[in-house]
């Protein structure tokens, strides 16, 4: 397997190579410039978000014209190219899925969904109905890491139940539910969320082959979809001899937030450059801002003079106020949590905005408590189609994204799209055209450039600029 896999990456300029510490890794034989397709693959086995009115092509993942399965109702198509491409795994599937009764049905849950598939897909590969290749074979699937030993007793039980489930779906597989418990146990650490280009989650989906890339907060590759195909470019340039990097989590958090995030889902330490220096970086993010609004200094505790000490001008803050307003802000952002996911957007509203007063009371202005509630405000106000206040969000989220994100991210880049479409609809021509060149910039390094996304975004940069030509000639 390993032979065949190498000799299937080499001439894209890849290879696989056990790394001390990391298992195996990917580095490259030849350099690699931003926005270089680095590696592209079909998933071996996927599963779209299931939602009762259809959610997506279960071919392509495509969102328009689905006409669901006559006779399971569980699976939609775009066409029948798609259902076509589909049927020979799809057909056991279906008759598995039309003897489940609706309670059965509803114990289906996503992960359930991808492993019959998985299972299936192993089957008809191993009956020579599908055929196997070095970069689509169940092998690959075989030499993902399982942390079965990491894992805990409850967890295992918790699987071990949930194969239970599978054998009684699929009983003619008569599967082993050892080995299917560590299936599910790979599938939480190497199987990825399949998003559409505006990163809105789509559905679910196992690349043995991008899953041998390892993880940096500080990555040199990004993950991208178009369709079902996973695409990784790179964001900078990659020489000869380097790892590949991707970053499995929203590194917009603090250095004791990533690793926590990082052990619980992937048990492991991460040891890059943030990780490793950014001691600073993260205490500004969780940080409370100076007394004296004209310092930008953050506050560290002082544990013996029980005060919070600016770390620039020195002045303290007294512990108590921050505590009081910490609890106000926490009652406050429960009850605009709940507001929030009942889409009573004009009583999240209110909640949201006295939050924000209190946390610029409170924190550093790139205070990742602040940002999550100003994203909160961008949506809300795209919502009640309030463009102005819309925009004002959108331009304060992009000054922390762009402190917190590389340069080139696809958040970045999708932000900068969306100030512009609003700056559009205010007709703020001039502000816009920037906007949409700023998102060009970044984006056609992530996306790559033929995605009817990007079609999209070009073609409104072209129209700004005419517009932006044509206000300019009038005023002559
Ligand atoms: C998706 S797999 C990546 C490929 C994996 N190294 C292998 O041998 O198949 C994720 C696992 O790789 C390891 N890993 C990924 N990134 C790492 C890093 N930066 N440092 C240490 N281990 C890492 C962890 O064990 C993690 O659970």
């Amino acid at each position: 397997m390993e032979e065949r896999l190498g000799a299937a990456l080499a001439p894209c300029g890849l290879a696989v190579v056990k790394m001390p510490d990391k298992g195996r890794g990917l580095i490259t034989l030849r350099d690699f410039s931003p926005g270089e397709v680095v590696i592209q693959q079909e998933p071996y086995a996927s599963k779209p978000k299931f939602s009762s009115n259809g959610s997506s092509c279960d071919g392509c993942f495509a969102l328009h014209n689905l006409k669901r399965c006559s006779a399971c109702q569980m699976a939609w198509y775009c066409g029948s190219s798609c259902q076509k491409s589909e049927w020979k795994l799809h057909q056991l599937e279906c008759k598995a899925l039309s003897k489940l009764n609706n309670e059965r049905r509803k114990m289906l849950t996503p992960s359930i969904c991808l492993m019959l598939r998985l299972l299936l897909k192993r089957k008809l590969q191993k009956d020579k109905v599908i055929h196997s290749t070095a970069t689509d074979s169940y092998d690959l699937v075989e030499a993902l890491v399982s942390h079965m030993s990491d894992l805990h007793e409850k967890q295992l039980v918790l699987y071990a139940q949930i194969a239970n489930l599978v054998n009684l779906v699929l009983p003619e597989l008569e599967i082993n539910i050892k080995e299917v418990t560590e299936i599910f146990s790979k599938l939480a650490c190497n199987a990825h969320t399949i998003c559409d280009s505006e990163l809105k989650p789509l559905g679910t989906g196992l690349y043995p082959v991008i899953s041998i890339i390892n993880h940096s907060c500080l990555p040199n590759a990004v993950l991208v979809f178009e369709g079902r195909v996973a695409v990784v470019r790179a964001i900078e340039p990659i020489v000869k001899g380097t790892e590949v990097s991707i970053s499995y989590i929203d590194t917009a958090a603090t250095t004791r937030k990533r690793q926590k995030d990082l052990n619980e889902q992937y048990f492991f330490t991460c040891g890059c450059t943030a990780c490793v220096k950014d001691v600073k970086a993260s205490a500004v993010l969780e940080g409370y801002c100076c007394k004296d609004r004209t310092c930008d200094g953050f506050l560290l505790y002082d544990s013996g003079n029980r005060v919070f000490i600016c770390q620039l001008c020195g002045l303290s803050r007294d512990n108590q106020e921050i505590k009081k307003l910490e609890k106000e802000t926490k009652v406050l952002v429960d009850k605009a949590s709940r507001s929030l996911s009942s889409n009573n957007y004009y009583e999240a509203n209110t909640f949201f905005t006295k939050i924000e007063e209190y946390q610029i009371e409170l924190c550093h202005s790139f205070s990742i408590d602040l940002l999550r509630t100003r994203e909160s405000l961008l949506k809300i106000h795209m919502e009640l189609k309030d463009w102005n206040k819309a925009l004002t969000y959108c331009r304060l989220t992009i000054s922390v994204y762009e402190r917190l994100y590389p340069a080139i991210h696809p958040l970045c880049g999708l932000q900068h799209y969306t100030c512009g479409k609003l700056e559009w609809l205010l007709e703020h021509t001039e502000t816009a055209l920037k906007s949409f060149t700023k998102s060009v910039d970044i984006l056609r390094i992530t996306h790559g450039m033929n995605t009817i996304f990007m079609r999209e975004l070009l073609s409104n940069l072209q129209e700004a600029r005419r517009e932006a030509a044509y206000r300019l000639s009038a005023c002559d």
